[in-house]
């Protein structure tokens, strides 16, 4: 059977591949460090990003890109946003291909399938995506997401690979809404995890989220996603997740935020990625470009580059013109 190359050894590569090989998948899993590498395959743990999981026999960890991609029918591109383009030029030729990172490039302002596309053209790609915690799914805990793509073949194959009866994969056919859903709803826990350290309440919350959802579909809309999409689990099942667990990164570090803390203080205390730091001007900018207004991610943008503090940024969303729902 061929194999699954997950590229990216993070948590949630490597939850991923635990996944893959609990569903039956041989498994190569690419880690950038040739020492982290080797020390994982020798100790069958993620010690560094998902400490307390063993990794099953199935998964072969190396440093090697082409060892790695071998052979493999399907790849799992798991490296951060902003650092994928570059991991994909160095890259040697890939087999069809599911994107498992949220968030907007930086540079170009593209969705992660955009850059793909750019950089492997006609390559048969689409996003996996929904509210998905790496440690709850590498302990096999109850779960779903969805494959968005519209290579319906991709779909089929790559859901059935990845599947087990705790591990949901609904088919769906909007990669791009999937992928508004997944980089926007990083950007909207730091808004709800800001309201929620400063101490503005539950009510300030829900507001933010469900106002969020409703600037997230706007915003898929006119990049040619379906504002439905937006309401499934790549949207509204990530968001409630995010914007409510406190093991969500970019909750937690609107949490800090909101209490005050600088954020090159919170970052400096982290070893793993917050994607929605990086997203949050990226996807203001894109939106900006499409015409698209998206009041929460401003707010949060200018929260992150210190332009105004989480207090002020919500009494500003309070002071906009009313308007019909
Ligand atoms: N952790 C989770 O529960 C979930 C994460 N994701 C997404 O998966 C993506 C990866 O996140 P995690 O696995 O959590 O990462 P992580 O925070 O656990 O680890 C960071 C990863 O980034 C890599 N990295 C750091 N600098 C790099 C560079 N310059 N070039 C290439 N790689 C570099 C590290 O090697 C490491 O693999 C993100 O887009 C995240 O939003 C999606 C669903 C769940
Ligand atoms: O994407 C995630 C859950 O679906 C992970 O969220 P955080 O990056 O905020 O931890």
């Amino acid at each position: 059977m061929e194999r699954i190359a997950v590229i990216g050894a993070g948590a949630w590569g490597t939850a991923l591949a635990i996944q893959a090989a609990r569903a039956g998948g041989e498994v190569r899993l690419w880690a950038r460090d040739a020492g982290r590498a080797a020390a994982m395959q020798a100790v069958r743990e993620n010690a560094g990003h998902l400490p307390g999981h063993r990794l099953p026999e199935g998964i072969t960890v190396t440093a090697d890109a082409a060892a790695a991609l071998e052979g493999a029918g399907l790849a799992l591109l798991v490296v951060p946003a902003q650092h994928m383009a570059a991991v994909l030029a160095h890259l040697p030729a890939l087999p069809p291909a599911l994107v498992a990172a949220k968030g907007v490039l930086r540079d170009g302002l593209r969705l992660p399938l955009e850059t793909l596309a750019l950089l492997r053209p006609g390559l048969p790609a689409g996003v996996l995506s929904g509210p998905n915690f790496a440690g709850e799914v590498a302990a096999g805990l109850p779960a779903a997401a969805v494959v968005a793509s519209t290579d319906a073949a991709l779909r089929e194959a790559a859901t059935a690979r990845l599947a087990t009866a705790h591990f949901r994969l609904y088919e769906q056919d909007d990669p791009v809404g999937a992928q508004v859903g997944g980089a926007a709803k990083n950007v909207i826990a730091i808004a709800a995890g800001a309201v929620m350290g400063a101490g503005l309440g539950e009510n300030a919350r829900a507001a933010l989220v469900t106002r969020g959802l409703t600037e997230i579909a706007r915003l898929a809309d006119a990049l040619g996603g379906r504002a439905e999409t937006v309401s499934g689990l790549s949207g509204l099942g990530d968001l409630l997740l995010t914007c409510t667990g406190p093991g969500s990164r970019n909750f937690s570090l609107g949490v800090a935020l909101g209490r005050g803390e600088a954020l090159e203080h919170i970052l400096a205390g982290r070893n793993s990625v917050t994607e929605g730091v990086a997203t949050a001007p990226a996807l203001l900018a894109r939106a900006r470009a499409a015409g698209v207004d998206m009041p929460i991610t401003a707010a949060v943008a200018d929260v992150l580059a210190g332009k105004v503090d989480v207090a002020g940024a919500m009494e500003a969303l309070l002071a906009r013109p009313r308007r019909t729902e």
